[in-house]
């Protein structure tokens, strides 16, 4: 069965900062709104419904706030859709825009939200909270903690070292001071990444995302309506899902697929997605990568996921080069999470950043060339994964 193509043809991003006390929480939405509907050039009236991406709801601190977001993207009237899945919220949220416009349900879909986690006090006492009371959340388990468990079993299985993992902070810095809209645009050294303070072994400080406030928008059309309007557009032709348990402790055993090391979900939401695409070769058919890696070292099993190395592979191919902007396939060529997390819209600007890849409107971290892009998004810890193929 061929899925029915749809296409993207608005993209907005807002400025993203630690602080955006310019701007409200809806106000932060309808900046990114407004750029998406400038570029699609659309009326609110042309947009049948409306797919909103918020994660947690106390990074922004107001219960359910897409109720207060509703009139930011010009709900009052229309079909409206709340998506939670974590870190995944923003590519589950264009996903969901996918599946109307591909159901035949609707012509044109806007996805759109918000996020103020540099706002939210401490996002690890909030994401604390996504843990078990009982038995996972007194650890204390924080992403930060989550993710350097897996560190350290990917270092032990494959022997990553933490220069290695500077190395991935070292590439995407130095993509994003390319990026007008990522956070983090200083450029850094290894040396600067090793000196940095330790925030939980064997992470520091540099090996982190920022905490962002910020918010993204994307419209999607049908293939129909986009040939009526003559309107440009880049075409979605995959898509892929893949959840986890809930207990971290159920995912562990012997085999590739219980090991800490390896995001064997995130491999498997791959796999749907290129089967869709008719991938059958990642490392020759993909031009460029957004993956989303909020810490150094969870960049190396998302290569790897992906298929773009064999397991243990990917470390000495980005010391290599090979996954920078001029080397064979360029991951996060915007700097990716690790320069910019507004964690609601995170993984939707995933796949508006290939969008703008693949349509060579990239500007400065432009991948020469580039015709074909794969995203992914991952949350909850590491629990929902989102995957998607981008074609010009
Ligand atoms: C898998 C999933 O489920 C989905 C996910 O996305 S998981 C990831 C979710 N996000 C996170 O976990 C956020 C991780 N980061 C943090 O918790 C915090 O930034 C931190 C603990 C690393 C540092 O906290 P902190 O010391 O209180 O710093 P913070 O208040 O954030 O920022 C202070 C300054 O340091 C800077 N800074 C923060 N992180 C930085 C970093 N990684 N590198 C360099 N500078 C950084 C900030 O930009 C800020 O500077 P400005 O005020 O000039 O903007």
């Amino acid at each position: 069965m061929s899925a029915p193509r749809v296409g993207i043809i608005g993209i907005g991003q807002s400025e993203f900062r630690s602080r955006r006390d310019d701007s409200s929480y809806p106000d932060l939405v309808r900046e990114a709104v407004a750029k998406a509907m400038t570029e699609a050039q659309l009326d609110f009236d042309d947009i049948e419904a409306i797919v909103y991406s918020l994660s947690p709801d106390a990074m922004v601190g107001i219960g359910n706030a897409e109720r207060l977001g509703v009139d930011a993207v010009g709900g009052r009237g229309k079909r409206f859709l709340r998506i939670n899945t974590g870190g995944a919220t923003g590519i589950s949220s264009v996903a969901a825009a996918y599946y109307h416009v591909a159901a035949g349900a609707c012509d044109v879909v806007m996805t759109a939200g918000a996020d103020k986690v540099g706002e939210c006090g401490d996002s690890q006492t909030v994401l604390n909270k996504i843990w078990d009371p009982q038995y996972e959340r007194p650890l204390p388990l924080g992403t930060i903690t989550m993710l350097a468990m897996s560190g350290i079993r990917y270092a032990e299985k494959y022997g990553m070292t933490q220069e290695d993992m500077a190395q991935v902070v070292v590439k995407n810095r130095k993509h994003a001071s390319l990026n007008p809209h990522a956070h983090l645009r200083k450029e850094v050294t290894v040396d600067e990444v090793m000196a940095s303070r330790m925030i939980s072994w064997p992470i520091k400080l540099m090996d982190c995302c920022p905490q962002s406030s910020g918010g993204g928008a994307m419209i999607l059309a049908s293939e129909r309506y986009i040939k009526e309007n003559r309107l440009d557009a880049v075409w979605i032709t995959g898509v892929g899902h893949c959840s986890e348990t809930y207990y971290i402790g159920d995912r562990m055993g012997n085999g590739y697929m219980a090991d800490h090391a390896d995001a064997f979900a995130l491999k498997r939401s791959f796999e749907r997605a290129y089967k869709m695409a008719g991938i059958t070769d990642p490392r020759k058919q993909v031009d460029v990568a957004e993956l989303y890696a909020p810490f150094s070292n969870t960049e190396y099993h998302a290569i790897e996921a992906a298929g773009l190395a064999g397991l243990g592979e990917a470390v000495a191919q980005v010391n290599e080069g090979r996954f920078s902007i001029g080397g064979e396939i360029p991951v996060n060529p915007s700097g990716g999470v690790l320069c910019t997390n507004a964690i609601a819209v995170t993984a939707m600007i995933r796949v508006a950043e290939v969008a703008l890849q693949v349509s060579g409107r990239a500007g400065g971290h432009q991948v020469k060339g580039a015709k074909l892009g794969i995203a992914s998004g991952n949350g909850g810890d590491h629990q929902f994964f989102g995957t998607m193929v981008v074609e010009a």
